[in-house]
């Protein structure tokens, strides 16, 4: 009896547990039917792992259209893309609006002739006259400058640019004349040596005669490469330098010196309103890729990852300025009455070692500093006494190192991109 009693149990037992089973078995099943119908169909069919077709037809219409519609979407993207970098091109073609002007008026508006004014100092110096309101004509041969400087003036009433070299002469009518066209990058200026001398020599004579036929003021761009490896520090413009007149750096030293001794004689036989800048160091945006100069080799390397190099020790000095102070000393000189030669540059004095440190630690970057052959003739101290500029034009230098690099630094970074995005190394 207690037998068939325990059997009955375990019976109830089997078919209770068998019941439950089936209950949650077909909820389950309900509940995951209602998800497949609440699903886009498109979405819930997969390719088969084997590669091959759905077998069903309508899965497999779905499946294509889906195909079909994704294909759509990659070709309408890659159309747009397209589109966009038409749209890009053509954007840069358009002409930019100019810099803002000033007006002014017929009696106030001068016409400035700038002999290399598509150069790095020479477009900057155009930039200021113009927007001063002045109508600029620049005279370039192109060899170290470039139209890509005045471009953002092209098509504009106060601009006007002649391909020439100055060693032919020019006749046009101007009231003043900024005469800086000469390669002033020693390897530039070394380049083509007669070339330098010519550039100097035979160029400024056509400038200073073209000055005195019309009654023009000029401003000849000297250096303070007269000093040579200069024996007084900082030097003054009453130093007469220390000069090879048969070194390397001697086409542009001594090119320069005569330029200098070429515009006394013009002011004093023939009456020629003359100034005349000894310009030292001057670095910013604009400087040309292959310049050859410390700033631009030395920004151009640690941006690169290259080995930055030192010529030489080291311990040789520079003192370098930003381009615009030496605009407003250039302009400043030119308004001015003062007829000798003025130092316009940054007395501030550093070491070339000291100053590839800074230029690493601006950038960024941990390239090793490496010390190369020391270069022939290379000045070893160079600092301007500044007191002329001060007293007669009230000009010194504003632009801080720092600030000034870290605008030539952006420059270069952009102008790098530029040349590998065009294809340039
Ligand atoms: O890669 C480099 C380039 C230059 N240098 C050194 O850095 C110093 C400055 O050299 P730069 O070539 O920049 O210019 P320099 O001072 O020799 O000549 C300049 O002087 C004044 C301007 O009138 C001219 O722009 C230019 O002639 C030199 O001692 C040169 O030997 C390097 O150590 N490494």
């Amino acid at each position: 009896m207690v037998l068939i009693w325990r059997l009955r149990v375990v019976l109830q037992l089997l078919c209770f547990s068998l019941l439950l089973i089936a209950i949650v078995f077909l909820a389950n099943g309900e509940f995951r039917g209602k998800e497949i119908s609440q699903k886009p169909v498109i979405k819930e069919i997969k390719a088969p792992v084997d590669g091959s077709e759905p077998k069903n037809d309508d899965i497999s219409k779905a499946y294509l259209r889906w195909k079909i519609d994704k294909k759509e979407l990659i070709d309408a993207k890659s159309r747009i893309y397209l589109l966009e970098q038409k749209v890009k091109s053509l954007e840069a073609k358009l002409p930019k609006p100019y810099p803002h002007v000033k007006f002014l008026s017929y009696r106030a508006k001068k016409r400035i002739l700038v002999t290399g004014g598509a150069g790095f100092v020479g477009s900057h110096l155009v930039d200021r006259l113009i927007m001063q309101g002045h109508e600029v004509i620049v005279v370039d041969n192109f060899f170290t400058g470039s139209k890509r400087n005045v471009d953002h003036w092209v098509g504009h009433e106060n601009f006007e640019i002649i391909h020439q070299d100055i060693v032919n002469p020019l006749y046009i009518e101007v009231d003043e004349i900024y005469h800086l066209a000469s390669p002033a990058s020693p390897p530039h200026y070394m380049y083509n040596p007669v070339k330098t001398i010519k550039t100097n020599t035979i160029g400024t004579i056509n400038m200073l005669a073209l000055a005195k036929r019309v009654g023009a003021k000029i401003l000849i761009a000297s250096t303070s490469e007269v000093y040579g490896d200069p024996e007084i520090h900082p030097q003054p413009e009453s130093y007469w330098g220390h000069v090879n007149p048969i070194g390397p750096r001697s086409c542009y030293d001594e090119g320069k010196r005569v330029s200098e001794s070429l515009a006394f004689a013009y002011a004093k036989h023939y009456h020629v309103a003359v100034r005349i800048a000894r310009i030292f160091n001057t670095y910013g945006p604009r400087m040309h890729m292959d310049d050859g100069r410390v700033v631009s080799n030395f920004i151009l390397q640690a941006l690169r990852n290259k080995t930055i190099t030192v010529y030489g020790h080291g311990n040789q000095t520079r003192s370098f300025q930003y381009v615009t102070d030496l605009i407003d000393g250039l302009v400043a000189l030119m308004a001015s009455n003062y007829t000798h030669p003025v130092n316009l540059g940054n007395p501030v004095e550093y070491s070339i070692m000291e100053f590839a440190v800074y230029i690493k630690k601006l950038v960024g970057r941990n390239n090793p500093i490496g010390s190369t052959e020391a270069v022939e003739d290379d000045p070893q101290r160079r600092k301007p006494d500044i007191t002329i500029a001060r007293k007669t034009l009230k000009w010194e230098p504003k632009v801080p190192l720092e600030e000034g690099l870290m605008k030539t630094i952006d420059y270069f970074r952009e102008e790098l991109a530029r040349s590998l995005n065009e294809g340039y190394t």
